[in-house]
């Protein structure tokens, strides 16, 4: 017996978002095959091409470990990982990885776990990619469309409602890197002024507000952030410069996506998004950067695919 979950790649913080907000893109996805082997153990096994095989160093696997432990069940399950999302870019690859397995134990065992359950198993799934169980890529890619957490303890997950209409670019570097993301934690402040966080929750009530709305020029000036990306820019140091001329150009707003590298556009039709495009191909350049693009738009959440 065996079912297959697909989850789409995400892209997380949308600025001043961070941990809190996520939007899931068709850009990539990744497959997980959960097979029940037995019933005499509590044991977790995972084939993949490109990411560890040991359980406590995979997302899928330590997180769908660590769901039998919480629920008590005795179960050998095996997760065959098909990646589709590369990793080490800020695609929410890791965290797709373990809202797939999650999903697909679920059918497999038919454990009838809510949507916001997934994500409180799938979330522990980030410790062995970053050391930290941030919600906020599992809870894109298991429901879809925009989301905010709204708690993590226990785990709330509200979408966005989103009026406004954009499409997507990811600007994507060609190398990804091992423990990006733990690393990007590791950069960021233990404390931030009074001032920074005035504006970052401005930022953020304006870029909630501004979707909720359809309000483009709301989305635009909210979609920036002061604290998370700046503790970062090391790690993307082309990143000003496109956002800059992504802005010249109309884009309706630009962030990091995730931890980065890759970086977040959203544009519309009065948008020059070949220009961006070109332009933000030169800027990596100059930096020494190779990047792809990939124009996509929101996606649906996890999908249970086949039992077999
Ligand atoms: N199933 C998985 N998919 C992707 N990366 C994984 C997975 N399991 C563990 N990892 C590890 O997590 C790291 C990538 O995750 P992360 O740094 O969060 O980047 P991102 O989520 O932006 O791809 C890599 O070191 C990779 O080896
Ligand atoms: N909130 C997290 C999001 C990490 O996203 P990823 O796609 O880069 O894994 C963080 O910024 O640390």
């Amino acid at each position: 017996m065996s079912v297959t979950a697909t989850a789409f790649s995400s892209s997380a913080n949308l600025g001043s978002g961070f941990d809190v907000l996520s939007m899931a893109h068709k850009a990539f996805y990744d497959q997980v095959t959960a097979e029940l082997k037995g019933r005499s153990e509590l044991k977790v096994s995972v084939v993949s091409s490109n990411t560890p095989q040991e359980v406590e160093k995979n997302s899928a696997g330590y997180a769908v470990k660590k769901l039998l432990e919480t629920l008590g069940i005795k179960a050998e399950i095996s997760l065959l990982v098909k990646k589709g999302i590369p990793y080490g870019l800020g695609l929410g690859s890791s965290g797709a990885s373990a809202s797939a397995a999650v999903a697909a134990v679920n059918e497999l065992l038919d454990l009838s776990l809510s949507l916001e359950e997934q994500v409180e198993f799938a979330k522990l799934g980030e410790i062995a990619s970053s050391g930290s169980p941030h919600p906020d890529n599992v809870a894109a890619s298991t429901f879809g469309g925009i989301v905010a957490v709204t708690s993590t303890s226990p785990t709330r997950v509200v979408r966005i409602p989103n009026s406004l209409h954009f499409k997507l670019l990811l600007i994507v570097p060609e190398k990804g890197g091992e423990g990006k993301t733990k690393k990007a934690r590791e950069m960021l402040p233990s404390s931030v002024s009074l001032e920074k966080y005035v504006v970052n929750a401005r930022y953020l009530t304006s870029l909630i507000v501004g979707l909720a709305k359809g309000d483009r020029d709301l989305v635009r000036s909210g979609l920036n952030d002061d604290v998370f990306e700046v503790a970062r820019l090391p790690l993307f140091p082309h990143y000003k410069k496109v956002k800059e001329i992504a802005l010249e150009k109309d884009a309706v707003g630009v962030c990091v996506s995730g931890a980065g590298p890759s970086i977040l556009v959203l544009y519309d039709e009065r948008t020059d998004v070949e220009g961006i495009m070109s332009s933000s191909r030169e800027i990596c350049k100059s930096f020494g950067i190779n990047c792809n693009f990939v124009k996509t738009e929101l996606a649906e959440g996890v999908r249970v695919e086949r039992r077999d």
